[in-house]
């Protein structure tokens, strides 16, 4: 019978009543992915044996915390990651980011650019992904597969868009949308992956027809599906969508008369909600993603997180690929802290978010924005084992450690001054990912 794995050091996960907990001299207990035991090292030791447990000693600049959690990316946007970024939202769109989304109509070059972009985000330590793909079905299976193989967690949506949208780059009608979309969520809920589902992704409402959203709504409800998309980014997409639909009260009654706002939604951006919209968003128990680098590359505007973090609502952090240029949620940690700190420098009254937020926003508040706290998020007894080694002293560290500093300390410095070289480990579901054999991707 396999032994437990037993990590034995100093852990840091966020709880239900804790944005930061730091537990040390603990003990984990892993067995079969889960995790059976959180207890103190001592209790451990009393019942500890060599025959049924495996023993990990951390060292003093090592710590566990939950694997990262990126609730907003578009996989195949990744080429322009880092580039593009002179326009704003709807330009860029047009200019950038459509042409090169057309391009996954090619199997072998979306096969290609999803093994770069998923490896990529592994190694900075996103054990759990929520996947923008294309309108392509064969691209988005594939990418499905390459997620798989790689070991990741993720949501995967088909996008889906038939208004608005240039001639090469949109899809023929409402029917062929939504057939599309059934088969692609058919076949992924028949390879019974462990880890990845579809997301029911309409891009967002300015490229879907009422009509479309109407039957992805009701296809979400009918399978009980995630749902995915964007709003009220910029100020020019909202009046844009206040034109198109004037029968609406406002930008989430798009989504809400089509049946979209659910508890398994999530919401990318949010920046200019109404008090009422959050206020209907926290009661459907729905999700935002701040996508702080994402907002101010492409200059979309400030998110107050705070505000919705006091509201109740689910929070998550997203990278938002490629509007935002960077695929490291460590990045969406600290842009997360700085986009706040700008709303601070506006208006002292403002309490602007810290590590601790973003720490609990990047781990278990992006469990909580994806519908799948049960499983991941934080080290609670029976949820799988999704977590990063984090090692200070590793070859490369930028990060130095000195006498004074405290436990948390080592914590805030890995989220302001570490990067993928102190991430030593990546688990899901207890295995060490980073160490499966997959096909190269720099060959591609
Ligand atoms: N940031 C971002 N916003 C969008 N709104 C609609 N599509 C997109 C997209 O691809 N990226
Ligand atoms: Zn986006």
């Amino acid at each position: 019978m396999a032994k437990t794995q037993v990590y034995c050091g100093m852990f840091v996960h966020s709880t239900k009543k804790d944005y930061m907990r730091i537990l040390q001299n603990h003990a984990i207990g892993v067995k079969e992915g889960k995790i059976v035991f959180v207890e103190e090292m001592i209790k451990f030791q009393l019942k500890a044996n060599e025959k049924e447990h495996e023993v990990i000693k951390l060292n003093n600049n090592e710590f566990l915390m939950p694997g990262m959690i990126d609730t907003h990316i578009h996989a195949p946007q990744y080429p322009n990651a880092g580039k593009g970024l002179d326009q704003g939202l709807l330009e860029w769109l047009n200019k950038y980011t459509f042409p090169t989304e057309a391009k996954f109509k090619e199997l072998e070059f979306a096969k290609n650019t999803y093994r770069k972009i998923v490896r990529r985000t592994l190694e900075n330590g996103t054990t759990t992904a929520s996947y923008y793909g294309t309108i392509h079905i064969d691209a988005c299976l594939a990418l499905c597969d390459i997620i798989e193989e790689n070991g990741q967690r993720a949501l995967v949506g088909k996008v889906n868009m038939n208004a608005n949208s240039p001639d090469y780059y949109i899809e023929e009608s409402v029917d062929v949308s939504v057939s599309e979309t059934k088969k692609f969520v058919d076949e992924v809920l028949q390879k019974k992956y462990p880890r990845v589902l579809p997301i029911i992704t309409p891009r967002f409402a300015i490229s879907c027809s009422q009509q479309l959203m109407d039957a992805l709504g009701l296809l979400a409800i009918e399978k009980d599906l995630h749902v995915q998309t964007h709003i009220s980014e910029t100020e020019d997409e909202c009046e844009m969508v206040g034109k198109l639909y004037p029968e609406c009260e406002d930008y989430l009654d798009v989504y809400d008369k089509a049946g979209l706002i659910r508890n398994k939604t999530v919401l990318g951006h949010g920046i200019y909600l109404s008090d009422k919209e959050r206020k209907k968003i926290k009661q459907k128990g729905a999700s935002i993603s701040h996508c702080p680098n994402s907002n101010l590359s492409i200059r979309s505007g400030i998110f107050n997180a705070r505000q919705c973090l006091s509201e109740g609502i689910k929070v998550g952090l997203g990278t938002d690929v490629s509007g935002g240029y960077s695929p490291s949620m460590m990045d969406a940690m600290r842009t997360a802290i700085h986009v706040s700190n700008m709303l601070t420098i506006k208006d002292r009254t403002h309490k602007p978010i810290t590590h601790r937020e973003v720490f609990m926003m990047a781990t278990y508040g992006g469990s909580q924005a994806l519908a799948i706290d049960h499983l991941v998020g934080n080290f609670e007894v029976g949820k799988e084992f999704d977590a990063l080694l984090v090692s200070l002293d590793c070859p490369g560290s930028q990060v130095d450690i000195f006498d004074d500093d405290t436990p948390e300390d080592l914590v805030q410095k890995f989220i302001f001054l570490g990067d993928n070289r102190n991430i030593q480990k990546v688990f899901v579901n207890g295995e060490d990912v980073l160490q499966r054999k997959v096909p190269d991707c720099q060959k591609g």
